[in-house]
């Protein structure tokens, strides 16, 4: 699918200021595919179609998530965690978008996971440091990510969690997972 197509399809979706995130996040990751040799139409697509199920109504959601058997435990979480893994089905119903590695970096877009493919880590790294995110650290990722996605991937869910137990939320598993994953093989050197 093209860029103008697959942008039509998204802006229908999403309110204006998320549609200008969905932009940001777009050139953040074609800029980060370069850089760490991922496929650019891959990423571009991802990114464009990420937060595509960001406004559903969440008992829409809450169904997808039951009949399509995913992790139920998503349920028992902040609705928040939803629309990654129920935008990543609805993208390829409503979107016809089939590729299955764009569709599993847009289903754990927002924490993360335990083997994480190159792709699904720029797209990490590009929705946590495009222009109009301010977090604090942010900084620090974006400099980071210059020079390693993996550490930038480690700080931007070091910061995700800091930032969720500062405010007593539960944290969802899998981003423990992933960042212990990600820390463990950083410290074996396998990951560069
Ligand atoms: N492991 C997690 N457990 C609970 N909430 C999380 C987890 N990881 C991220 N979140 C929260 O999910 C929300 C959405 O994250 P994300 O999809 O990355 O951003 P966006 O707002 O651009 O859709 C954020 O408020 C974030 O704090
Ligand atoms: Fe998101």
């Amino acid at each position: 699918m093209n860029r103008e197509k697959a942008l039509r399809l998204v802006k229908e979706q999403l309110t204006e200021r998320r549609y200008v995130h969905t932009i940001g996040v777009m050139e953040a990751a074609i800029e980060l595919a370069e850089r760490y040799g991922v496929d650019k139409d891959k990423a571009e697509l991802a990114a464009i179609f990420h937060d595509y199920a960001k406004f559903r109504d969440k008992e829409e959601m809450r169904r997808i998530i039951i009949d399509q058997k995913m992790p139920q435990d998503l349920l028992q979480f902040h609705d928040e965690l939803w629309h990654a893994p129920v935008g990543a089905y609805l993208v390829e119903k409503e979107a016809g978008v089939s590729d299955d590695e764009v569709l599993e970096a847009i289903r754990c877009h927002t924490s993360g996971k335990i083997n994480m493919s190159t792709l699904d880590k720029v797209l990490y790294v590009a929705d946590y440091i495009e222009p109009g995110r301010d977090f604090p650290g942010v900084e620090q990722v974006r400099e980071s990510a210059k020079s390693s996605l993996d550490i930038a991937v480690i700080q931007a869910m070091k910061n995700t969690i800091t930032y969720l137990l500062t405010r007593n939320q539960p944290v969802y598993p899998d981003t423990f997972h992933a960042y212990n994953d990600m820390t463990m093989k950083v410290k074996e050197r396998k990951l560069t």
